[in-house]
């Protein structure tokens, strides 16, 4: 892999995009994982979408077909769950509803390995989003996925991320320290976030419901990730510098976390901080990658 970086090569403008979910108001389904399916209906209610979680097989079609956005989360699949999100999946095609898969755990056990290969190569993704470790495995690279935690050094995630996306067709979001943006020509790594996110579960899921809300609102899935992926290091920063209440370890850090994310749609953001919004020429660096065929 060669690799050379350069500035921000796209208009990309945060505030336009916040705008653009608030007045949008996206009706965004999510067949998701119980673990952090509050968080999920939260956070999209946050962003200004509106969220509905309908995952019942006589129903979750239509649900689709009259919203803006879908995500589906396979984090604790089941046998039932694997067919209703390929139902889901199928209806979004077939509607032109933006489809953002969070491939949870894939790699852990052969089971999800086969779930996430379904919706990968069975439905039109628009943005894949995991962790280091799921893109990886997904892609077919060395990866080490311990339940739904990527452990492990992943020096070549943006080329892994580009192969990912060539394989899939799909924007790819590989998320960790520094999160990678990725199309099928190139990458962009976004440089926002803190490590308390990575101390509460249900951040990637967060995340992913929050591409999903993004992409409802934003016709170009690789202007609405970018967007999306930055908003959301924005708020785990607002939140570890305090804007929105002080914390005492992850519970509480939480918390502030999806105040934060309310303020940065509301503008209270922006009564609390000089400012909220950084350049993003300073954070997104697009990097050429000559992935070997
Ligand atoms: N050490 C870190 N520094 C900055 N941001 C982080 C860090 N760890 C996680 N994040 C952010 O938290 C979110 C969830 O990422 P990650 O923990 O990789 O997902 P998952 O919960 O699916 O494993 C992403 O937005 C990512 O950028
Ligand atoms: C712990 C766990 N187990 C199945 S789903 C889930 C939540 C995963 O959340 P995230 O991917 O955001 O860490
Ligand atoms: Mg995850």
């Amino acid at each position: 892999m060669t690799r050379s970086s350069g500035g921000l090569d796209r208009d990309l403008d945060l505030q336009r995009a916040l705008s653009a979910v608030t007045s949008a108001e996206p009706l965004v389904n999510s067949v998701t994982n119980e673990v952090t399916v509050n968080d999920v209906a939260n956070i999209t209610l946050h962003w200004g979408g509106l969220p509905v979680m309908s995952d019942d097989e006589r129903e979750v079609g239509d649900m689709v077909s009259i919203a803006s956005g879908c995500l589906l989360n396979m984090g604790t699949v089941s046998e039932t769950g694997e067919e209703t999100m390929l139902t889901a999946g199928r209806a979004a095609g077939e509607n032109d509803v933006p489809l953002v898969v969070d491939p949870v755990g894939v790699g852990a056990t052969p089971t999800r390995s086969r779930v996430a290969d379904r919706l990968v190569t069975e439905l039109d993704v628009d943005v894949l989003n995991g962790n280091y470790g799921e893109i990886s495995a997904l892609a077919g690279a060395d990866a080490e996925v311990r339940g739904v935690e990527s452990v492990g050094e992943y020096a070549e995630i943006a080329a892994t991320a580009v192969a990912c996306a060539r394989e899939t067709g799909s924007v790819v979001v590989a998320s960790g320290e520094t999160d990678i943006v990725a199309t099928e020509e190139l990458a962009y790594e976004v440089h926002a976030g803190h490590e308390m996110m990575g101390t509460v579960v249900g951040t990637g899921c967060m995340l992913g419901v929050t591409l999903a809300t993004f992409a409802a609102a934003i016709d170009d899935p690789l202007e609405a990730a970018l967007a999306g992926t930055m908003a959301y290091g924005l708020a785990g920063e607002l939140a570890a510098d305090g804007v929105f209440g002080e914390y005492h370890g992850p519970a509480s850090y939480r918390v502030a976390f999806l105040d934060a994310v309310a303020g940065l749609a509301n503008g209270t953001a922006a009564e609390r901080s000089d400012d909220p919004l950084p350049d993003l020429a300073d954070r997104i660096e697009r990097i050429e990658i000559e992935v070997q065929p």
